[in-house]
């Protein structure tokens, strides 16, 4: 394989990427049918949670997640969280990830792909019930350096206009429990 020639030498320069992708139902493509479920999670959300597993001390971290779409019968996921120290103030960054929410129509079960800069990707498959979508890990891959995670529960809902989650982990040997919960508000879209 080689890359000093490549076939696309002396053509055009590409316009930029020209679809459309929001966060604000309000704005840009008409979301997808397969997505009416996941419709009350579209948006830009930005909170407080608590952490904690018996093998590390608990933290408190504040997060913002996006969820878009654009037109297509997925949702576009991200998230970056940051740990706060007793006064609020940032201390470091703390875990990132992204991934794809995909949901079909006339159907309330919804298939999850999300990946972090840890060296885990995690596979889950869940239902969507009213407001709340309970998931499992059907698989996770590690890289080899990644630490070793077996397993995750997630469990989402819309709670009075917020974005709640507690998300269950099997790792470092420790059997499902809890690492994280926290509830985000809506700031945009
Ligand atoms: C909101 C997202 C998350 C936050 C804020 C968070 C935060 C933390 C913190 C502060 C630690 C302590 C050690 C360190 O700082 O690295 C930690 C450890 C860990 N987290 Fe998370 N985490 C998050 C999501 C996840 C997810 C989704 C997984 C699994 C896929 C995960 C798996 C682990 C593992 C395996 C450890 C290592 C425990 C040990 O070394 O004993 N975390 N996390």
């Amino acid at each position: 394989m080689s890359i000093d020639r490549p076939p696309w030498e002396g053509v055009a320069p590409v316009d930029p990427y020209p679809y459309e992708e929001t966060h604000d139902l309000r704005h840009g493509p008409d979301l997808h049918p397969a997505l009416l479920g996941l419709l009350p999670y579209v948006g830009l959300w930005r909170g407080r949670g608590r952490g904690g597993y018996p093998t590390i001390d608990d933290f408190t971290y504040a997060q913002e997640v996006r969820f878009s779409h654009d037109g297509r019968p997925f949702l576009a996921y991200e998230s970056r969280t940051w740990i706060l120290d007793d006064e609020d103030k940032p201390v470091r960054p703390a875990a990132r990830e992204v991934g794809w929410w995909r949901a079909r129509e006339n159907s309330d079960e919804i298939e999850v792909l999300i990946t972090e800069p840890t060296g885990v990707m995690e596979l889950y498959f869940g239902t969507i019930d009213g407001l709340k979508i309970e998931m499992a890990t059907d698989a996770v891959v590690r890289t080899p350096t990644a630490k070793p995670v077996a397993g995750a529960h997630r469990l989402y809902g819309i709670v009075e206009g917020a974005l709640a989650y507690v998300i269950e982990l099997a790792a470092m040997g420790q059997p499902l429990q809890s690492h994280l919960s926290a509830r985000l508000e809506r700031v945009g879209g």
